[in-house]
């Protein structure tokens, strides 16, 4: 048996490689960013060229001279791309979920009461965040597309099924059970696409990749890739695989993963749970021909991304690390809020036209009030979530086990135990959502023998515990409240 597993992690903003051990230690790593195009205000999309590229270029670097016993792939999930079937070449440029161009068709579908019917079927919330309304924009919106469709000439897949595509030389048209279940086009009950909601989206099924599970052998990457050829032995959305990776395997443990956006799953069991608060019910994983298991998830649209914005846009900031000691210099925000809904707001409002708001400002707030306040906003949403998930589980949640990139961030972590009154426990890899993909991947070609084994692995590294009065804490959850009731519906006003 090779030695590694090489997990390639395709998310919003980085392309990422990570080779592991057996141990499910990191080995190597290599990322790499690629450009963000925002051809409008509310739209985002990116260069499925770069995405590849970029991709390609990591893989290449990490598995050079490594000797590798299977790929697990992850990927930013929603992200929509359709490409001719005979050239490969993608007809547009991929819309990425946080692209809010399709709004007015979720209002239109909402009037008409047919997001009933997509929530009973695909376990969704009518919005612009996921794929189906996205296609067909795209069909509607590139010239000949809808024609070239219907004669079976295009394919549709979110980004592990491109990538997929452009490792097995065209050979493989498919995608993973946990990315179909973020298409709206994909009903979870029965498991298959939803000829009812592709009907009503006049979309052709032909253009629909094949669904498999999430751990399997799909097939061997094209040999010129890597001088040798690999299987492809996984493959899940990003934040179902950070789920696997946390070991988050029995029904009512949690996990919330703070990247570009922030997302929290509870692990629901073999059936799905519907959400009377505004969550989505989401398929978690599927290993091999064993049943499929659900989540709940509460999705947050921006997290890291608005300490991105901190950086790029107001300049306040020059890396994001740097972030903590400008929050830690002072004691309170002194009242300011800021309420990132730069795309609209996701779980548990979904609000499309909310928009970025800072509210509380006195003639005494600078950039350390700013900065601390967008921090404190990725606690207070994630407290907004957390509230929504115990209130449908019925389950009281004790502790939240953390992970992604802005976790490296104590204050960060520190303050949202406080919010939340439980402790938040950050584990030894944080890498999580590769390390759930290697696991996938590493189950399915015999190189970790169970699950059992896997979940021995996880450790935490460090446990923040609440810190703050009761009162408090109620007090500024309250103002949070308020903020949020400003940003609300703006785009409308
Ligand atoms: N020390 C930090 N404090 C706050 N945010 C951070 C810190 N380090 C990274 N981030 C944020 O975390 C995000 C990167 O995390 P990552 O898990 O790589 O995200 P993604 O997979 O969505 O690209 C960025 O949005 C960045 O702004
Ligand atoms: O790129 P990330 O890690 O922020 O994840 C994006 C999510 O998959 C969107 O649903």
């Amino acid at each position: 048996m090779a030695d590694h597993i090489l997990a390639l992690d395709q998310g919003t903003t980085s392309s990422r490689a990570i080779l592991f051990n057996k141990s499910g230690q990191i080995v190597k790593v290599a990322q790499r960013e690629f450009q963000q195009i925002y051809p409008q205000p509310g739209w985002v999309e990116h260069d499925p060229n770069a995405i590849w590229e970029s991709q390609l270029a990591v893989a290449q670097e990490v598995a050079n001279e490594a000797s590798i016993a299977a790929i697990g792939i992850t990927n930013q999930r929603e992200t929509t791309v359709i490409w001719d079937r005979e050239t490969g070449e993608p007809i547009h440029n991929a819309i990425v979920w946080q692209d809010r161009r399709t709004s007015r068709f979720c209002d239109e579908l909402r009037a008409e009461g047919f997001d009933k019917t997509i929530a009973e079927k695909t376990g969704l919330i009518t919005d612009a965040y996921f794929s189906g309304t996205k296609v067909k924009w795209l069909l509607d919106n590139v010239p000949g597309a809808r024609e070239k469709a219907q004669a079976g000439k295009l394919a549709f897949g979110t980004i592990d099924s491109y990538l997929v595509w452009k490792l097995t030389g065209g050979r493989l048209h498919i995608t993973d059970v946990t990315n179909a279940s973020r298409t709206m086009l994909y009903d979870i009950h029965k498991k298959w696409w939803s000829t009812t909601v592709c009907e009503r989206f006049d979309i052709p099924m032909s253009i629909l990749p094949q669904v498999v599970s999430s751990s399997a052998v799909y097939g061997e990457t094209d040999s010129k890739l890597f001088g040798t050829s690999i299987p492809i032995a996984g493959i899940a959305g990003d934040q179902q695989a950070a789920t696997f990776g946390q070991a988050v395997y029995e029904p009512g443990l949690v996990k919330n993963t703070y990247g570009t956006g922030c997302f929290m799953l509870m692990n629901t069991g073999k059936e799905p749970v519907a959400s009377k608060n505004n969550l989505l019910t989401t398929v978690a994983w599927r290993i091999g021909e064993e049943p499929t298991q659900f989540a709940l998830e509460g999705s947050i649209f921006i997290a890291g991304a608005a300490i991105q914005w901190l950086r790029d846009e107001m300049k306040l900031i020059q890396k994001a690390s740097e972030s903590e000691a400008i929050a830690t210099s002072i004691e309170s925000t002194d009242g300011v809020y800021v309420v990132p809904a730069f795309v609209g707001l996701g779980a548990p409002y979904w609000d499309q036209y909310a928009r970025g708001t800072i509210v509380g400002l006195t003639r005494g707030s600078g950039r350390a009030q700013i900065v601390r306040a967008t921090l404190e906003s990725i606690a207070y949403q994630t407290r907004d979530v957390l509230t929504a998930m115990q209130a449908d589980s019925g389950l009281d949640i004790p502790l939240l086990r953390v992970d992604g990139g802005a976790v490296a961030n104590d204050f960060l972590m520190q303050f949202q135990a406080d919010i939340l009154g439980i402790p938040v426990v950050r584990p030894a890899i944080i890498e999580t959502t590769a390390l759930g993909a290697a696991y996938l991947a590493g189950l399915a070609v015999g190189y970790w023998p169970s699950q059992a084994d896997i979940e021995k692995q996880w450790r935490a590294e460090k446990t923040f515990e609440p810190n703050m009065s009761e009162d408090q804490r109620d007090q500024l959850y309250a103002g949070w409240q308020r903020a949020v009731e400003r940003a609300r519906a703006w785009e409308q006003d």
